[in-house]
């Protein structure tokens, strides 16, 4: 019997093209090790983004793919993940133990841009990163209620630093841990931008793959200073579809390619009403806003969330609905917006400063 060769098993791989990678495992170089020993078969793969809730279904198609190879009795698959450090603006400095930070924003407030933020960390980290939160509406900040622990402060054992708070599996940090809900606070311009900065940097952050900014709503001179003075790797435009909010988030689109931030893609939130009473869906804002605006600048529409009130209830009341119905349609809405959020920073370029020495050229 003919020995089965490498190449084979790579054609036979090349037959699953991957939704997230938006191509096969091989063309994307997914593929780190091929083992054959007669007709037993191992492969590893490895992704560079998290991907729980779908590792058991590629593992299943590329198995099912290699075992119609002939000579092939036994394929074995490993998937590994692996998350690395990528660029962010030129000349900005990145934040002790995080990695990647994601901004999350949007043209006008109310849109939805804090339950959208909370549910993508959460549901990154259900995918299996490890994630913070730092909830930049300093306006109001909203993330300790949706997170359950607006009762929380937060230690600083050395009187500088801060432990971000701990819940549902990820690490954040907010200005509603620091100062009373009920007090009114009146900030000017550069004092948001300092107090964040400090949020941001005095944070124990601890091995995060991805930190999540739920920037302040709108498209401001503070949005604009956050985007050029925070290290952002990626960022994510929430919108609704009415066609002002969407004028909206063309601002914040602008203002991202501004400071040279890659727009990761668009969230389409409250995009259909779904009745509680007879599960009837109607498009009641129009229909696909969110996916033309993505189509008419060239980048990804994430996804659409529907209104439901399911959303409100859980997200205010400090389970968002991907801890709360981990399993449902709509978590899983949300967990497919975190791989492609994830796949599509995996494709940016990578952060190579940490690694290479420092390079100086001499003109004599
Ligand atoms: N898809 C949805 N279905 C139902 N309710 C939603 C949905 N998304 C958000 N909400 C609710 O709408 C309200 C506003 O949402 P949220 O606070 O996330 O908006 P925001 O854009 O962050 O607002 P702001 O910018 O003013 O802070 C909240 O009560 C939230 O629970």
């Amino acid at each position: 019997m003919a020995q089965v060769s490498q190449s084979q098993v790579e054609e036979a791989l090349k037959g699953y093209s991957d939704p997230y990678l938006e191509k096969d495992v091989v063309s994307a170089k997914a593929v780190k090790d091929i083992q054959i020993d007669g007709g037993k078969v191992k492969i590893v793969v490895e992704y560079g983004f998290p991907m729980n809730g779908y590792r058991d279904e590629v593992s299943g198609k590329l198995k099912g793919l290699v075992e119609q190879v002939e000579g092939v009795d036994s394929v074995e698959i490993e998937i590994d993940t692996r998350i690395v450090s990528h660029a962010a603006q030129k000349g900005v400095k990145h934040i002790k133990g995080v990695k990647n930070i994601i901004a999350v924003a949007s043209g006008k407030g109310g849109v939805g841009k804090s339950t959208t933020s909370v549910n993508l960390a959460l549901a990154l980290a259900a995918e299996g990163a490890t994630v913070g939160l730092l909830d930049a509406d300093i306006y109001g900040p909203s993330q300790p209620r949706m997170l359950g622990v607006h009762d929380k402060k937060p230690d600083s054992p050395d009187g500088h630093t801060l432990e971000p708070i701990v819940n549902h599996d990820i690490q954040s940090m907010s200005i509603g841990y620091l100062i009373d809900e009920d007090t009114p606070m009146i900030w000017r311009g550069p004092m948001v931008t300092q107090a964040l900065e400090q949020l941001l940097n005095d944070t124990n952050w601890r091995e995060v793959d991805y930190l999540v900014i739920d920037l302040p709503p709108g498209t401001g001179d503070t949005q604009l200073t956050l985007a050029q003075k925070v290290p952002v790797s990626g960022s994510v435009i929430v919108t609704t579809p009415q066609d002002i909010a969407l004028l909206d988030a063309r601002k914040a689109y602008k203002m991202f390619e501004k400071v040279e931030v890659p727009v990761l893609g668009v969230v389409e939130n409250m995009s259909i009403h779904i009745c509680s009473n007879c599960g009837h869906e109607e498009h009641i804002f129009g229909e696909g806003g969110g996916q033309s605006m993505a189509k008419e600048y060239g980048v990804n529409f994430l996804g659409a969330l529907p209104l439901d009130i399911s959303i409100r209830e859980e997200t205010d009341s400090g389970k968002p609905t991907v801890v709360a119905d981990p399993d449902g349609r709509i978590s899983q809405i949300y967990r497919d917006i975190a791989r492609k959020v994830g796949a599509k920073l995996a494709g940016q370029a990578k952060d190579y400063s940490a690694r290479f020495p420092k390079i100086v050229i001499q003109n004599d």
